[in-house]
């Protein structure tokens, strides 16, 4: 081993790719976001480095076990010590020349990681495609003849292609692109004229096609790729009404917005669980992308296996709901698709057959009808016609990141839906039952007030129920109007809410879900609290 000196420090380019990693696995963010935040003088290099440890981390992790590294050398961070794996095996096939400790730490395990690799690398190569970089035209700014311009005025040449279909002429025009190829710099890019989407990403919204004029409800809208893909569609006539929960992720939507000019969207930072149509008036087509595996992505990070289970369970349970909710809020939608990066089927024709097995106003329409039949993978065929019906993108086979889309549509007058099994949801049940308790609380508020008309002794009546309920306050200290079934629901409401808080805030910082976590968990005592004291006043009354 050479010698190393303890003052020479680590190259920042490394270390930032080190800590990016780090946040990246705890999910504080997504790759693109953490690199962009940094602002490293360069970023490029930065990205490539991190993208490839992550696409590289099963052969990493095998790597490791082998020499077992981590054993002979407790003291390296774990992340640099990927970071430089990733950088000496994959990237430049150098490190640095430099004294510093890690490095040269590493550097005396070269040999042995090579040697390890071409073990490793028949099983695992093959997991890896190679997809080209694309492009999507804002065709809110430029035209797409303008934009090719744009890149042939730089050296670029567009190739013909081969496909007549509208969908892969207008998505592969630029699409030529060697993979790898970074356009996070490019002027085009940073006004606007281009966005950097995968093909495979834009198919939800090709496939939804809300004509211009429409009313469109696009409900986990951030970053806003596909939000700024359906003001496109509309021409920016019409409304989008773009939702997204997590604060931080909001604010990269709106400047998504502003950037790609579209003025049709109405941002709203909410969870679109607590919204319904008359936040979104007269709704005709919805986007249903909620937060997933993300295990369609080519640059993922890879759910150790033993988590798997859980995490799948808890992502569809909230995917289940937040579709079923597009189908059930919004009397007026017409068609609605649901879409999500993942190759898992819980989370996708899963999802899918529970939703229609509950609900007779929509059906399931084959996906492919919408890109003219020209799509190579559907959904499994253990899943009868809903796996035929359900399309997917293939990292592999359409070099795109993995994608999952279905449609649905809504009944027509005496048609069925040939998956609806007549049983009512746990969900429906209980927007029934909540439904029910409003209507009965305001008729029971009707009647009070319809009694006051022509009713002497109702000042005095109120008088004296008024002052029956202060005493009632007093005595549940000041809990008087929750009954035992309302606190016990709040209760189920607040856990429910709590997983669904874990699901679908993958993309917040670890602090703010911690936060979350006690907030839920203060509420759920105190509710608890709540139904003890209602609990003993009832028995001391009885
Ligand atoms: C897969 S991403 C959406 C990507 C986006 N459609 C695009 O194309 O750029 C899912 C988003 O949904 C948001 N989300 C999750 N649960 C939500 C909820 N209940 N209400 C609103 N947004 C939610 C997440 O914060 C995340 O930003």
């Amino acid at each position: 081993m050479g010698t190393f000196n303890h003052s020479v420090k680590v190259p920042k380019l490394y270390k930032c790719a080190a800590k990016i990693c780090q946040e990246v696995a705890r999910g504080v963010g997504s790759i693109k976001q953490l690199v962009y935040e940094k602002k490293h003088f360069n970023t490029s290099a930065l990205y490539a480095l991190i993208v490839t440890t992550f696409q590289k981390a099963e052969q990493i992790e095998l790597i490791l076990k082998r020499t077992q590294l981590f054993e002979k050398e407790p003291r390296l961070d774990p992340w640099l010590a990927k970071i430089f794996i990733s950088e000496l095996v994959w990237g430049k096939k150098k490190l640095p020349n430099s004294q510093a400790k890690p490095i040269q730490t590493i550097l005396a395990y070269e040999q042995a990681f090579k040697a390890h690799l071409s073990d490793t690398s028949e099983d695992t190569e093959g997991g890896v495609c190679k997809k080209p970089r694309y492009v999507r035209v804002n065709t809110l700014t430029n035209t797409v003849n303008e934009a090719v311009e744009l890149f042939e005025d730089e050296g670029w040449v567009l190739q013909p292609v081969d496909q007549p279909d509208d969908y892969m002429k207008f998505i592969e025009q630029l699409s030529w692109l060697e993979a790898g190829t970074s356009f996070f710099n490019h002027p085009g890019y940073k006004k606007g004229s281009i966005v950097l989407q995968d093909k495979a990403s834009c198919l939800p919204v090709h496939i939804l096609s809300p004509p211009p004029g429409s009313v469109v409800l696009d409900m986990c809208a951030a970053p806003g790729m596909k939000t700024t893909q359906l003001a496109a569609a509309l021409n920016d006539e019409g409304t989008v009404y773009a939702v997204e929960r997590d604060s931080k992720r909001y604010e990269v939507l709106t400047k998504m917005i502003e950037t790609a000019g579209a003025k049709c969207v109405k941002t709203i930072n909410k969870d679109v669980l607590e919204c319904g149509n008359s936040d979104f008036p007269g709704v005709e087509y919805i986007l249903v992308d909620p937060s997933c595996s993300g295990s369609g992505m080519v640059d993922r990070v890879v759910i150790a296996a033993d988590q798997l289970d859980a995490r799948l369970r808890k992502l569809s349970g909230f995917q289940i709901k937040i579709l079923r909710s597009a189908l059930t809020r919004y009397p007026q939608a017409k068609r609605i698709v649901y879409s999500t990066c993942s190759l898992y089927a819980e989370e996708n024709e899963d999802v899918v057959r529970q939703v229609l097995e509950t609900n007779n106003d929509f059906k399931l329409v084959p996906a492919g009808n919408f890109v003219k039949n020209m799509w190579k993978n559907f959904g499994s065929s253990s899943f009868g016609d809903i796996g035929k019906y359900c399309l997917y993108a293939r990292p592999q086979e359409d070099l795109t990141n993995g994608f999952f889309v279905a449609v649905f549509e809504r009944l027509e007058d005496g048609e069925n839906n040939q998956f609806y099994n007549g049983r009512v949801s746990k969900y429906m049940k209980n927007q029934n039952r909540k439904e029910e308790r409003m209507k009965k609380r305001e008729s029971m508020r009707m009647m009070g007030e319809l009694g006051d008309v022509g009713n002497e002794n109702n000042e005095h009546q109120r008088t004296k129920r008024n002052k029956q309920s202060k005493n009632q306050e007093t005595n549940l200290e000041s809990k008087p109007n929750v009954s035992l079934e309302e606190i016990s629901e709040n209760i189920t409401d607040d856990k429910n809410k709590t997983a669904e808080t874990e699901e679908s805030t993958m993309e917040q910082t670890g602090t703010e879900v911690k936060e979350k976590k006690k907030k839920h968990k203060k509420r759920e005592e105190e509710a608890v609290a709540d139904l003890e004291i209602v609990q003993s006043n009832l028995n001391r009354n009885q």
